[in-house]
């Protein structure tokens, strides 16, 4: 599997709010995940992180601008992503062992084969044992591992993550942090991973780029030159994060700071 570049260039999206004003989410965003890297782009609540997943994954259009997977640009729901969203995206009616087997399943992979690959990768997530059960019967970090093997089993070369550790304990996150990291390594996709965590995301990427409050332009972009492969809670004390989370932070305080005092202003 080769990995591929994911490049936006100058991409404006705006979206009708419900008095049909047209408003800006997204105002001319430029910046490139390497091959098969991990880019974190974290930014105040309600900036336009989404929108940029979205446009990436090709479910929106851009206004103007240009977003391209592997050289190309998007013009359609692209065939080699996966997604991971904040809630989980399993179906309920089926066990652990059908939901990862859906996506190959869905792709004409006959079913013995379709269950072995998934097989493999509820091993892989570390849910082996768990294979007869159903989402209702396991934790919600035991979820998250489905959703992550339902979408990795699929080998996407393009892996876009929107939150999707939240509402874990931190202790869970953590945990979750070190195999998704562990798993990335496996195939190495080129990885979009948006967060609200300043921590995670210097935990987990190779680049992080801050976005301001709405409509989201890229306010600084951050190389995170850590060593690798990384343990989410040993790296925290490494010199070099601290010094990073000073830094990033620096950028992002002052536009959290504009988005709740919007937040104060439309309470
Ligand atoms: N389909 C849509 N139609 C109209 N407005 C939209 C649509 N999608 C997003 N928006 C608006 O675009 C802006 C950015 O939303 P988006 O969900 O991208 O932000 P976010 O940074 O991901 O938010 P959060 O941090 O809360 O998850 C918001 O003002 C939102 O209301």
């Amino acid at each position: 599997m080769t990995p591929v570049p994911i490049v936006l260039d100058g991409v404006t999206k705006r979206f009708a709010s419900p008095r049909g004003e047209h408003r800006e989410a997204v105002r001319d965003v430029s910046f490139r995940v390497e091959p098969g890297s991990f880019t974190a782009v974290i930014g105040p609540t309600g900036c336009g992180k989404s929108t940029l997943l979205s446009l990436i994954c090709g479910t929106e259009r851009p206004e103007s601008g240009t977003v391209s997977v592997d050289g190309r640009p998007v013009d359609g729901i692209g065939q080699d992503i996966g997604f991971v969203f904040q809630t989980d995206a399993v179906f309920p009616w089926k066990t652990v062992l059908g939901n990862v087997a859906a996506g190959p399943r869905f792709r004409g992979v006959p079913r013995a084969r379709a269950q072995a690959l998934a097989a493999d990768w509820v091993r892989r997530v570390g849910l082996a044992g768990f294979e007869r059960y159903h989402p209702h019967q396991l934790s919600g970090g035991m979820r998250k591992r489905v959703a992550l093997a339902q979408t990795l089993v699929n080998r996407p070369r393009v892996l876009l993550m929107d939150e999707p550790f939240s509402g874990l304990d931190v202790q869970t996150r953590q945990i979750m942090s070190d195999e998704l990291l562990s798993l990335w390594e496996l195939t190495r996709p080129s990885v979009v991973f948006v967060t609200h965590d300043l921590e995670e995301a210097i935990t987990l990427a190779d680049k992080v780029v801050v976005l301001t409050a709405g409509p989201a332009t890229v306010k600084e972009e951050f190389d995170i030159d850590l060593p690798r492969p990384r343990d989410a809670r040993e790296i925290r004390h490494h010199p070099d994060f601290v010094r990073l989370h000073e830094l990033v932070w620096k950028a992002l305080r002052d536009e959290v700071r504009v988005a709740y005092e919007r937040g104060l202003g439309a309470a």
